[in-house]
């Protein structure tokens, strides 16, 4: 549960990850960082209200959509006098060579997904799999080199737009245990779509091993990247609060 900070007496600062469907809020207190806060990006008033609340001295934001919550973010931060930062692709410093022709082009949540799990595994080969609105696929090689990546539909687009664009295919969105062969067709679409992006991720592991880059972990984080994990046969580890850790060290490396 989400608490608000108002009687610490340290250095709090928030850190904001503005997604294409939710907008995410973590304290960071000293080293540690707490659980998020979710809310839907419908709901970008409760967001400013907790930072109204719990008084940072800092916010940062890693945004890749809501412009409009930004420039709220950033007038509320304005009033309050607290710090007001916006984290650019290209502006932070880290010794990971980007695979990019034009870095600022790379959403920036994809960059600090990336940092975290350079953080958390150093000098592995690291699959790091964001499966939100989108699904994105970027490669980290052991020697810190990011070798570009993949966009994919999310799960749950990949289901609406089915649903949507056909008459007859008509169900549900559910998160399967099993993607078995399906006997109906809610089930066809879910398992199907499921297994789409499962399928994507082996065939990415494939891709980097012709790059010379074994894949040594698959790191998931993203709505739906805890319950991927029970699909996944090779190593593979889920962080929800990996773009935040990423944030975090992107703090550390530009004190
Ligand atoms: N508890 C949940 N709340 C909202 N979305 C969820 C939840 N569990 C899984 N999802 C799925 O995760 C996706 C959103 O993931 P998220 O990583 O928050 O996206 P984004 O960073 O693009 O805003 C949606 O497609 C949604 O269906
Ligand atoms: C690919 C994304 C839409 C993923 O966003 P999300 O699903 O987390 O909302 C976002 O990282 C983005 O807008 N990227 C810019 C294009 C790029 O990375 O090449
Ligand atoms: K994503």
């Amino acid at each position: 549960m989400w608490r608000g900070s108002q009687f610490k007496e340290t250095k709090l600062i928030i850190l904001v990850d503005v997604g294409n469907s939710r907008i995410k809020l973590c304290e960071l207190n000293n080293e540690d960082i707490n659980a998020p806060f979710n809310s839907t990006t419908a709901d970008a008033d409760a967001a400013l209200r907790i930072i109204s609340v719990s008084k940072p001295s800092q916010v940062l934001v890693s945004a890749v959509s809501d412009e409009q919550f930004c420039e709220r973010l950033q007038q509320l931060c304005k009033s309050e006098q607290i710090i007001f930062r916006r984290l650019g692709t290209a502006s932070c410093n880290t010794n990971i060579q980007i695979g990019y022709q034009r870095p600022e082009q790379l959403g920036v949540d994809r960059w600090m997904a990336v940092i975290g799990a350079q953080e958390l595994f150093p000098n592995k080969n690291l699959l790091v799999v964001d499966a939100g609105t989108a699904t994105t696929f970027d490669l980290l090689s052991a020697d810190n080199r990011h070798l570009g990546g993949w966009i994919t539909p999310g799960i749950n687009m990949m289901i609406s737009a089915l649903y949507r664009n056909t008459t007859q295919v008509r169900g549900a969105i559910t998160t399967p245990d099993s993607l078995s062969f399906a006997d109906n067709t809610s089930d066809n679409v879910n398992h199907g779509c499921w297994s789409m992006t499962v399928g994507a991720i082996q065939f990415a592991k494939i891709q980097a091993q012709q790059l010379g880059v074994a894949v040594d972990l698959i790191v998931l984080t993203g709505g739906n990247g805890e319950a991927l994990l029970p699909h996944i046969t090779s190593d593979a580890y889920y962080e929800e609060k990996l773009i935040f850790i990423g944030m975090a060290k992107c703090i550390d490396l530009n004190r």
